[in-house]
């Protein structure tokens, strides 16, 4: 006698969400199977983000009911997703610095954690059992963010996990990182587990998963099966016929100096902060030069100190053209014609409370959105507005409130708020992290534009494809010191895996010795 197929491990019916102003899910219908590992796939602001919440109980939909291996549920919350054996690692991880492994996953587990030992136990053999090897002794400070991820995914791991939720996990990770994921993710599905997994890289969507859901504005617009198609057509799916196909760019060798760091050595006041190590870096005006390196090597303490929030103890240590800046703060050196796309999207990029337009202020104002001392608001809504239109933010109006943005929307508005500007000096970090594809491109293209137009810029990035495609000249950041930069035609991405490493200059050490 034939067996009946297992009824799908979840089941969307018609899930709806309405946000003011915003039909974020429109009547959503999706199955996934038993051992499934399936994609979830959508242009900035599509619903995806929302969706999850709804699975993992953190947003009530409006209509709609879920099924959980064939019978209704009402998730009540995450608490009660994680009994059924729901587990989610979100885009950010939430882990105490000082705290141990098993403490923070003791914590994130409450009443089920049991006592230390036996989790940490549990802790390592699940970790190796799965090739994520831990020290559940290790404090989380002293891990790279690939294995601070691994703590999240290993906290969903200790318990029973039946549906595993993952929101752009490979954002953060370095390549040798992603395939070792992959590896985690079969060997979960292998065993039972079902996968719903967030991204905007469609090859690792293709390389990874056996069935994608695509949502366009909040319904679900497309089905297929990733290992049929190619990153083309299903970006096609996504966005609609007209997508950008995928280009190059020329490469230019600037002409003078503009952004010059000399000998630029510092203690980070942050106890877990990276000592940055006699870092000399040159952009030249007409020219895009790109920085990869693993999240958490001394990024933070160079964009601080290149914006002004770090102040030099000589101010010749950096310099704008011929201007020594070292010790003038950011509006000072914005005045001077600096741009600045932080790392942190919301508190820093943009206040979460605030309307797009008084963000648009907060940066602008000095493109005469204050004049005699006075907001002139009317101007400041035109700027809003600009940048919506320009940058296809998807938002009901300008007066919306930065943390209503999707993620991908949020990085659009400020990137295209700092481009418009028209800076002579451009910094950014991760210009495009969590923008949907086209949106990308769209970026990579006023990036160039801007470049053209004879500005300076410098993109520090942990997307080595991006890092390749857009700069001129290249190079990476490890333990606070700086590799060569070289013409980019002149590197590789094997290469620049080594820089990352730390594998550019043997005689680093002796030359951080006082
Ligand atoms: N709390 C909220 N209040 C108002 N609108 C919201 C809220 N949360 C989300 N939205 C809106 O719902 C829509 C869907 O957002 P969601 O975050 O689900 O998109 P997404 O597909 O995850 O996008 P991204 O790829 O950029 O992360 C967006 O237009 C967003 O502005």
């Amino acid at each position: 006698m034939k067996q009946n197929p297992p009824p799908p491990r979840l089941t969307l019916r018609g899930i709806s969400k309405q946000y003011p102003g915003c039909l974020a899910n429109d009547d959503i219908h999706l199955d996934i199977a038993p051992a499934e590992i399936h994609a979830l796939l959508g242009e900035n602001g599509a619903g995806k983000s929302t969706l999850m919440k709804v699975i993992y109980g953190l947003v009530k939909p409006d209509r709609g009911e879920l099924l959980w291996d064939g019978l209704p549920i009402e998730v009540k919350d995450p608490a009660h997703a994680r009994k059924m054996g729901i587990g989610m690692v979100f885009q950010h991880f939430s882990l105490f610095e000082t705290l141990t492994v098993t403490e923070n996953i003791a914590l994130a587990l409450g009443d089920d954690a049991g006592e230390l030992e036996p989790l940490a136990e549990k802790i390592r053999t699940v970790s190796e059992k799965y090739g994520m090897a831990i020290n559940p002794e290790r404090e989380i400070h002293t891990l790279s963010v690939g294995e601070r991820q691994r703590v999240e995914i290993v906290r969903c791991l200790v318990q029973n996990i039946k549906l595993l939720i993952l929101d752009e996990p490979t954002s953060v990770l370095t390549p040798q990182e992603v395939d070792t994921l992959f590896v985690t993710l079969r060997q979960l599905a292998h065993e039972g587990c079902s996968i719903l997994f967030i991204s905007h890289k469609l090859n690792e969507v293709k390389a990874l998963c056996h069935k994608a859901t695509v949502l366009r504005s909040g319904r679900v617009s497309g089905e297929c099966i990733p290992a049929d198609e190619d990153t083309t057509s299903m970006a096609k799916l996504m966005v609609g016929d007209d997508t950008p196909v995928s280009t190059t760019y020329p490469k230019k060798l600037g002409n003078s100096p503009l952004l010059s760091v000399h000998d630029l050595n510092l203690n980070s006041p942050d106890p877990f902060g990276v000592q940055l190590k006699h870092i000399n870096l040159t952009v030249n005006a007409g020219e895009i030069v790109g920085i990869a390196g693993v999240a958490g090597n001394g990024q933070e303490e160079l964009l601080a100190s290149l914006s002004g929030e770090q102040r030099c103890k000589d101010n010749k240590t950096i310099t704008f053209a011929d201007t020594p800046v070292g010790k003038l703060s950011p509006d000072k050196r914005r005045e001077w014609g600096l741009a600045f796309v932080p790392e942190e999207r919301l508190g820093r990029g943009a206040v979460p409370e605030m309307s797009l337009t008084e963000n648009a202020l907060l940066t602008g104002f000095l493109t005469g959105l204050v004049q005699n001392g006075m907001v002139a608001w009317k101007k400041a809504e035109a700027f809003a507005d600009d940048i919506i239109a320009q940058y296809k933010v998807k938002t009901p109006s300008r007066q919306a409130q930065a943390d209503s943005l999707s993620g991908g929307n949020l990085q659009k508005f400020i990137i295209g708020r700092e481009i418009m500007q028209n800076p002579r000096i451009l910094i950014a970090a991760h210009p495009t992290w969590g923008v949907d594809i086209g949106a990308a491109t769209a970026i990579h293209k006023a990036l160039i534009n801007l470049r053209d137009q004879g500005a300076a810029i410098l993109v520090v990035s942990e997307d080595i494809d991006e890092l390749f495609l857009i700069s001129d000249r290249i190079g990476a950041i490890c333990d606070g010191a700086l590799s060569p930069i070289k013409p980019t035609p002149e590197s590789s991405i094997p290469e620049l895996g080594r820089m990352m490493a730390g594998d550019f200059n043997p005689a680093r050490e002796e030359r951080v010795t006082p």
